[in-house]
């Protein structure tokens, strides 16, 4: 019946859209609205606030991305934390990491993990590793509370800095970040697009080059039903070993990327590299040393 149109402030002036064939979940939580639909063309889309989150053809370039640039650039990662990430889909690809042992995720929205286990068994399989724990709650709380040094790795897979996910674009956040891991420790949040909000990009990649002592670099993805069609990563790393993010160190056995149900579909060591290539008008922004 009709289309989705994904109009926001956030991309003024512009609107992707995808044909419905049965809308199949419509909610409110005490955070946003939830929506579910049958699309034409990408399987099934998860909106949050009007908002598009992930959809079961394209959601492997986010979820692949954001999960194997840090888990990749460190040689043994063991505890990792997600903050976001209600869907499900990070805990999937962490889980490929044989190294890692224990895997915490701390979600504001509990819907959002109703919602994904009921309508994305594929994404939300993520839940089922035992070595996944889930805390529903703030990010920002979770992390403060959090003893120094307890992270081999932090990923932030959070929606856009309208919403309830604001706080964590603030630099309060990355200090607590940064304190939560262990030296040498990795950071990988949502970085918004080059094409939309290279004002964004410019703050976070300033605050993290004030806060993370290590290497700090932005690298991006192709999501065709993200405003813009991509999405970047700002990719962080404390003192301590030196972590050269460009060049994985700690490449998944491929036997993991192969394996059923559910095989690796988008990265690879060489995607993992050309990632952090740059258009010249973000290098003359973002740049990296
Ligand atoms: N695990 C999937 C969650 C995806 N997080 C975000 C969903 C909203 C999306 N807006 C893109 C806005 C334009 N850059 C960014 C990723």
């Amino acid at each position: 019946p009709g289309w989705f149109s994904e109009i926001s402030p956030m991309w003024p002036g512009e609107a992707h859209s995808l044909k419905i064939e049965k809308i199949l979940f419509q909610g409110k939580s005490e955070y946003q609205k939830v929506m579910v639909f049958q699309s034409s063309t990408y399987g099934k889309v998860l909106v949050l606030d009007g908002v598009i989150q992930l959809t079961e053809r394209d959601e492997c370039a986010y979820q692949e991305m954001i999960t194997h640039l840090p888990l990749c650039s460190i040689p043994n990662p063991k505890k990792v934390l997600v903050i976001g990430g209600g869907d499900g889909g990070v805990l999937r690809e962490v889980a490929r990491h044989s190294s890692i042992e224990k895997i915490d995720i701390c979600e504001i929205d509990n819907m959002v993990v109703e919602v994904s286990k009921q309508f994305f068994p594929e994404v939300a399989v993520g839940f089922n590793d035992p070595r996944v724990t889930l805390r529903i709650g703030d990010g920002v709380a979770f992390l403060k509370a959090a003893p120094e040094g307890t992270y081999d790795a932090v990923i932030v897979d959070s929606s856009d800095p309208i919403g309830p996910a604001q706080e964590l674009f603030e630099k309060p956040f990355f200090q607590s970040v940064a304190r939560a891991l262990r030296p040498g420790g990795v950071m990988c949040t949502q970085a918004e697009s080059i094409w939309l909000h290279m004002d964004i990009i410019e703050d976070i990649v300033a605050n993290c080059r004030h806060i993370f002592k290590g290497s700090v670099n932005y690298a991006w993805t192709t999501v065709p039903t993200y405003p813009s069609g991509m999405i970047g990563f700002m990719l962080c790393s404390t003192e301590g070993p030196v972590v050269d993010f460009k060049h994985p160190v700690n490449p998944i056995d491929q036997k993991e990327c192969e394996k059923s149900p559910r095989p690796l579909k988008f990265y690879n060591p060489e995607i993992h590299t050309a990632a952090f290539c740059l258009p010249l008008f973000a290098k003359r922004k973002i740049g990296s040393k």
